[in-house]
């Protein structure tokens, strides 16, 4: 984890490898979501500036920083000949420039994040999920060491405002407490700091979504799987990827009974 303060010039440092540029990419599109939250905007005009403002930054950098890199990003509109390419493309940066776009709408809420992974070759190999508002951000650059479970009672970070239908089912049989949240970032890194024990979603979401957050979480040693327990795949031709579950190996295997026996609906 490092530090948000003191990146204000737009350079990456030097002899940065893709963990270290991932952790300043999400970091420096933090900080400028952070100015663009003091410009006085509300609602929807605060949310569209925000999210273009951190997506043209991201573009920009990544562009001149790994010219040869393939970038999908939630707030870019992928034309066919863009799909073909990242398909075939040996690495490709997957972005969300705002996650939680809703709660950075919100001041002074800090429920939302800056999203950066690489995938190369099959899978992801870098990201950081960086919570501007909290000052920090989180990375494979220096994987997070979880620490120990301070609550016997498990708690389950879901969606502020789309929790699945299932999860009260789900809490009672743990005998787990919810904890609602804005950012799938942000609650995957609820998990990794010892606030929640598990994320678990259903319903929808995106590559973008989950990749950064789940490669800062896997090199956690978190536990990491599509709510049946199989696994996550990144830069898939239909970049939907609408469940997951992050949480401490321990909680692994009573979750997904739970979803074997009573499923999602
Ligand atoms: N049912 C759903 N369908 C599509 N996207 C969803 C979803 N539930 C959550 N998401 C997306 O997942 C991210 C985290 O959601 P939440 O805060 O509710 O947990 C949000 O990203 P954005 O804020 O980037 O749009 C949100 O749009
Ligand atoms: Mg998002």
């Amino acid at each position: 984890m490092t530090s948000n303060r003191g990146h204000h010039d737009r350079t990456p440092p030097d002899g940065a490898d893709d963990h270290v540029l991932a952790e300043w990419l999400a970091t420096v599109a933090g900080e400028r979501l952070l100015e663009v939250r003091a410009e006085g905007l509300e609602g929807r005009e605060l949310k569209d500036a925000g999210d273009q403002a951190a997506h043209d930054l991201l573009m920009r950098l990544l562009a001149t920083i790994r010219p040869e890199d393939s970038v999908l990003s939630e707030e870019g509109l992928e034309r066919d000949v863009d799909k073909a390419k990242r398909l075939s493309a040996k690495r490709v940066w997957i972005v969300d420039p705002l996650d939680g776009t809703r709660e950075f709408s919100e001041i002074p809420r800090d429920d939302w994040a800056v999203h950066v992974a690489l995938w190369e070759d099959g899978d992801l190999v870098a990201g950081a999920v960086a919570q501007p508002a909290l000052g920090e951000t989180f990375s494979t650059a220096a994987p997070p060491v979880v620490p120990d479970r301070s609550s016997e009672r498990p708690r389950i970070a879901v969606s502020r405002t789309r929790p699945p239908a299932f999860v009260e089912a789900l809490a009672a049989e743990l005998d787990a407490e919810l904890v609602p949240m804005g950012s799938a970032g942000v609650k995957v890194v609820s998990v990794v700091r010892d606030i929640t024990d598990a994320y678990v979603h259903a319903g929808g979401q995106y590559e973008w979504d989950n990749a950064a957050p789940v490669a800062v979480a896997r090199s956690a040693g978190l536990f990491c799987s599509r709510i049946d327990g199989s696994e996550l795949r990144y830069n898939q031709d239909d970049v939907s990827l609408p469940d997951l579950i992050v949480c401490r190996q321990e909680l692994s295997e009573a979750i997904l009974d739970f979803v074997r026996v009573h499923g999602t609906d």
